[in-house]
């Protein structure tokens, strides 16, 4: 379809226990923020490898418009190689990419200091605490300007406070760099916030059972979660998240 990121058309994965995902529909406009939520297993990382390209559909259609190097994926684990500074692990995709060294270095420590780590560029990740080391791979996602950045449960194992502060950024960065985003959570309220529109998938094998709109800015304002929208935002997701739970597995 044109003037879409990426999309999949009635797609399914097979695993040798059987289907793990689908059939599935799902269209990404350039520059939204799309939250993907459903009960642990159903297949919403299955879906993000597809929307990235490393993995292919048993059946149906996957179509991508941003290429490979306009893509950036972060997993929960920060993957930063330890050997390498701060800054040479997010030059890393641009000097794959063949960019100069000092420009790569340049570009990467402006990366680091838009979320927030300027004066860490020499660190090692083992010197970084993990809000550190998940912010120091949101930049390497980001120091490529993507067109279309996937997010696994990349706050999972921080703490709440920490978690808050770095959505808060992350809406900030998608607001000035306007990638599409699809951010995968367990998390009902973490996905009101993020996103603009929440995809609510069943048990195992995962379908989309429902979406719903989220009101307001890309950059949320203050107080924004004890707002009446937000409180009936999260019971509508958590609803229809409760009536397809299914049999947990
Ligand atoms: N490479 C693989 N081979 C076989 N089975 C797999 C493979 N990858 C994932 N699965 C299975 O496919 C199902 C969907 O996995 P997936 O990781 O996509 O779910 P998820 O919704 O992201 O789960 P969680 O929320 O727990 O991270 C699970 O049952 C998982 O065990």
């Amino acid at each position: 379809m044109p003037g879409l990121i990426a999309s999949l058309s009635a797609v399914e994965v097979d695993y040798a226990r059987g289907r793990v995902l689908g059939p599935v529909d799902l269209a990404l406009a350039p520059g939204e923020i799309v939250a993907l939520v459903g009960p642990s297993g159903c297949g919403k990382s299955t879906a993000l490898r597809l929307l990235a390209g490393l993995e292919a559909p048993t059946r149906g259609t996957v179509t991508r418009a941003a290429g490979k190097g306009e893509t950036s994926v972060v997993f929960q684990a920060p993957t930063l190689a330890p050997w390498m500074s701060a800054a040479a692990n997010v030059a890393l995709p641009l000097e794959l990419a063949g960019t100069p060294r000092t420009e790569g270095r340049d570009r990467a420590i402006e990366a680091l200091a838009k979320v927030g780590l300027k004066g860490v560029e020499n660190a090692r990740p083992a010197q970084l605490s993990g809000g550190m080391a998940m912010r120091a791979s949101l930049a390497r996602a980001l120091v490529t300007r993507p067109r279309l950045l996937l997010l696994d449960e990349p706050f999972a194992a921080l703490d709440e406070i920490t978690r808050r502060a770095l959505a808060d950024d992350v809406l900030a960065l998608a607001a000035e760099l306007a990638p599409a985003v699809v951010f995968v959570t367990h998390n009902v309220e973490e996905a009101v916030y993020m996103a603009r529109r929440v995809v609510v998938m069943s048990a195992s094998p995962g379908r989309i059972v429902g979406e719903v709109a989220v009101e307001g800015p890309v950059v949320r304002p203050p107080g924004f979660r004890t707002t009446a929208a937000f409180r009936e935002t999260a019971e509508q997701v958590s609803r229809l998240l409760a009536g397809n739970l299914g049999a947990v597995a």
